[in-house]
């Protein structure tokens, strides 16, 4: 049977339809408002960079599940190895009776991961579990508590990588206690701060020697294109600086890659555009065409300081999981989606490039591969405008595209389409987003 669906969009009834329309009833009834409200257009297939709703219409794809389905929905390959896994094994407990997919995820992992070291993986179910055994790892090699994140840095939802998630992010609101030992440093922030690389990682630093000490940190966490912080790419030389200074004090360097690694941002790992090696690298979303699986990816030697048992869980790295993310490298390889992230990267900035000049709504367009933000300001001002986003996304969505939002002030449109989306559907999405930022001025 073929699911497959024209890419191009085609709106067949006003948003949301009738279906979606029972379902978002029969949702309130009985899903937890904790499962977030941003939508309500219900998803029935997708493919490529299109999905399709319960009521036929076809909507262009910008968010990707929040940055998974980054070879595009419902790739027939991933499919196929899924299903023929399926038919053979489902699950079986690496840790008691292993399998090869495990061993082939990790062995691929090593070769594409910076550094010219051996390399060791583990694997999880999700991004905050791969954050959360990086964080043991890192305290069991080194034998240090603290662990260090970035204002504006997300982590994840579990108790701990919620503690290292911006502290005035609203959804951290009564869930703590959380544990301690965790703290945030300031960022280069380009847009905001107006800092090179190195003076804002000389302030980073500044505040680290000042307010923590550097002896007792055992890792400095970073996304190295900030995503749910409103894709904040600091300036040039800035991580190299952090880097530097993690290695004079003995300190992990650890990429999060969970939302910006695995071919989105036109290299397999985003840290690579700043020519820095870290010593733990954790991914999850795209690394496997939509199906769960994350992983932990570092030196042999801080890898090999964890005694068997001491990471992991029942369901990490499951058969189906890793046979999806075998088949996930091969189509970035065989159909060149690294270069294909530079081709959507370059029809963005030549579609919004000039966002900024043209919108006084927008503050700034900034972006790489198919990971863009665009920052949305009260006019002539670098104040967030908040408002203006919930605009934009709403006619947006009304429209049958849907961005995401994004950035502590909840003032960034998130684009994070698939990397096969064409060019003709980045103008599509482009001219709606366009009707509404020209409503705001
Ligand atoms: C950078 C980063 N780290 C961690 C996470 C948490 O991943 P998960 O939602 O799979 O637990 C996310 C999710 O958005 C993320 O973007």
């Amino acid at each position: 049977m073929d699911f497959s669906v024209p890419q191009e969009r085609k709106l067949v009834t006003e948003l949301p339809g009738p279906n979606s329309v029972a379902l978002q009833a029969r949702r309130e009834a009985s899903v937890s408002r904790g499962a977030g409200t941003l939508a309500n257009i219900y998803m029935e297939r997708g493919s490529g960079a299109i999905l399709v709703d319960v009521d036929g219409n076809q909507l262009i794809d910008l968010g990707c599940g929040i940055g998974v389905t980054t070879i595009g929905h419902a790739n027939a390959d991933v499919a196929a190895a899924a299903a023929e896994q399926a038919t053979k094994l489902t699950h079986t407990l690496f840790t008691v009776t292993p399998y090869e997919n495990y061993v082939r995820v990790a062995e691929k992992l090593a070769e594409i991961t910076p550094g010219d070291f051996e390399k060791r993986s583990v694997l999880v179910n999700s991004g905050a579990e791969a954050v959360e055994n990086a964080v043991k790892i890192a305290r069991k090699f080194t034998g240090r508590r603290v662990i260090l994140s970035l204002d504006h840095a997300f982590h994840g939802r579990t108790n701990l990588t919620m503690a290292m998630t911006y502290r005035p992010w609203p959804e951290r609101a009564g869930m703590g206690p959380f544990p301690g030992d965790l703290y945030s440093v300031p960022i280069s922030y380009p847009f905001r701060d107006g800092l090179t690389g190195e003076e804002a990682a000389a302030k980073t630093i500044d505040y680290i020697r000042t307010h923590i000490g550097a002896e007792e940190v055992a890792a400095f966490f970073v996304e190295p294109i900030q995503g749910d912080g409103g894709i904040i790419i600091p300036a040039d030389g800035y991580f190299q600086a952090i880097k530097a200074f993690c290695e004079e004090n003995g300190i992990l360097f650890v990429a999060d890659e969970i939302q910006a690694g695995i071919a989105r941002t036109g290299a397999w790992y985003s840290i690579e555009h700043h020519g820095v090696v870290p010593d733990i690298i954790t991914t999850a979303k795209g690394i496997a065409g939509g199906f769960p699986l994350a992983a932990v990816t570092g030196r042999a030697e801080v890898m090999d300081a964890v005694q068997p048992g001491g990471v992991g869980g029942t369901f990490g790295g499951n058969p189906v999981s890793t046979a999806a993310a075998l088949a996930t490298f091969e189509v970035i390889e065989r159909e060149n989606l690294i270069g294909e992230a530079q081709r959507v990267e370059k029809a963005l900035w030549a579609r919004i490039g000039d966002w900024a000049e043209k919108f006084a709504v927008v503050g700034e367009v900034r972006g790489k591969g198919a990971m863009f933000g665009i920052e949305l300001v009260k006019p002539g001002t670098r104040e967030p405008n908040p408002e203006a986003l919930k605009a934009v996304l709403k006619h947006a969505t009304a429209n049958g595209v849907i961005p995401l939002d994004a950035g502590s002030w909840d003032s960034v449109l998130r684009l994070l389409p698939s990397v096969v989306i064409s060019e003709e559907l980045i103008d599509d999405a482009a001219t709606v987003i366009e009707e509404a930022l020209a409503r705001l001025g």
